[in-house]
């Protein structure tokens, strides 16, 4: 999963390394030729690696007869500790900025990464225990995860604590594994305890109600569907007032992907929401669309406001664009991933664990 951009992220590292460790050789050469010429780095104290390193102060920098950046990155190297400058950083972060454009991150997502990357590891001082690669992987790990983690939530708490029953409305385009999703789902809610029904308020596509109900057979759940061409609203309205009188906990609707017009489909989900007013909305695309998939995910959070995106197919993605994504872009949580065709191939989104993953960490 998403193996395209890990293999980006450790070129990253790689390129920093290179280019710091080519300003350390010079960086020795001048220490000890300022050194030897009693110049600034004769003024710096002895070698301590375990004293702070500070900026130089104002004094000390126009005191010595070296530029202010030279006395500090001698004092540096003095201290046993290496400054990483805008020059080291700008050929890897432009790199890092395409590889991540190739990766189907969205530009703005790509520019969040890129500045927290910058702001973290520019003028840091970093001991010889802290290599260049560790420093490096602490400011991906912040950057990504201050992306990936926008807007999460505890979807299971949600749960719990919500008056029953509980509705879901899924919303995405046809094909995505829509369908697929609702009926994992209620795979995942029978496993810790929640009954569900399903409902089907995609009454624009032939075979639909077919579709779904293979799925409510294998997994023995009701499901209340009308015939094509219904008021989708109304199909999901009955869904809740069928599990508020047989006592189910959760309804999952599921809507159409397609109408005659996308201003069709959209008021279809705004109308729904007006009706059935759902406890959750949730927008279903396949992880593979890439930039496609962080495009529709903006356009329909706008129609029905989303609380959270499922993310189908990551177990085809390489690239891991619409995952780092489309939370930053709706301000939603990315909640679950798809990761096979099986009932039980859906896990909980979790950010720390694919930033781990994306940077090699387990
Ligand atoms: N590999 C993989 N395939 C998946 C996943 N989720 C769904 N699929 C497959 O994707 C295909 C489409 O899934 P559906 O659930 O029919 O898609 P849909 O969005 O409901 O599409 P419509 O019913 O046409 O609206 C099916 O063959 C699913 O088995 C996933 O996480 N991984």
């Amino acid at each position: 999963m998403f193996d395209g951009l890990k293999d980006k992220l450790s070129s990253f590292r790689e390129d920093v390394e290179a280019s710091t460790d080519a300003d350390e050789a010079s960086e020795s050469e001048d220490a000890d030729e300022e050194s030897a010429s009693g110049s600034a780095a004769g003024t710096a104290e002895p070698a301590d690696a375990d004293s702070p390193v500070d900026a130089a102060s104002p004094d000390e920098e126009t005191d010595g007869s070296a530029d202010p950046s030279t006395f500090q990155r001698a004092k540096a190297f003095a201290t046993g500790r290496i400054i990483i400058e805008e020059e080291d950083l700008e050929e890897p972060l432009w790199d890092l900025e395409m590889a991540l454009l190739e990766s189907d991150v969205e530009m703005s997502v790509a520019e969040q990464i890129l500045e927290t990357v910058r702001e973290t590891m520019l003028g840091e001082s970093r001991k010889q225990v802290e290599t260049t690669g560790e420093l490096v992987e602490r400011a991906l790990h912040d950057a990504l995860l201050d992306v990936i983690a926008v807007g999460q939530f505890d979807f299971e708490e949600r749960i719990a604590e919500a008056e029953k029953p509980l509705t879901i409305v899924f919303t995405g385009v046809n094909g995505v594994g829509k369908t697929t999703t609702i009926a994992k789902l209620s795979e995942w809610l029978a496993d810790r305890g929640y009954s569900s029904v399903l409902a089907n308020g995609d009454t624009y596509r032939a075979g639909a109600n077919e579709q779904i109900a293979e799925h409510a057979d294998r997994l023995d759940r009701d499901l209340i569907s009308h015939d094509q061409g219904g008021d989708p609203a109304a199909v999901i309205y009955d869904g809740v007032e069928y599990a508020a009188a047989n006592d189910v906990d959760v309804v999952l609707g599921d809507t159409a992907g397609r109408l005659h017009t996308s201003d069709d489909l959209m008021a279809q989900l705004e109308k729904i929401d007006r009706v059935v007013d759902p406890d959750m909305t949730l927008f279903v695309d396949e992880a593979v669309a890439g930039q496609d998939a962080v495009n529709r995910a903006k356009e329909f959070n706008e129609a029905a406001e989303i609380d959270g995106a499922v993310l189908t197919k990551a177990d085809a993605d390489s690239s891991g664009g619409a995952a780092i994504s489309v939370a930053y872009v709706t301000g939603k949580p990315i909640l679950f991933l798809g990761t096979g065709q099986g009932y039980d191939d859906l896990a909980r989104f979790d950010p720390e664990a694919l930033v781990d993953s994306l940077l090699g960490e387990e």
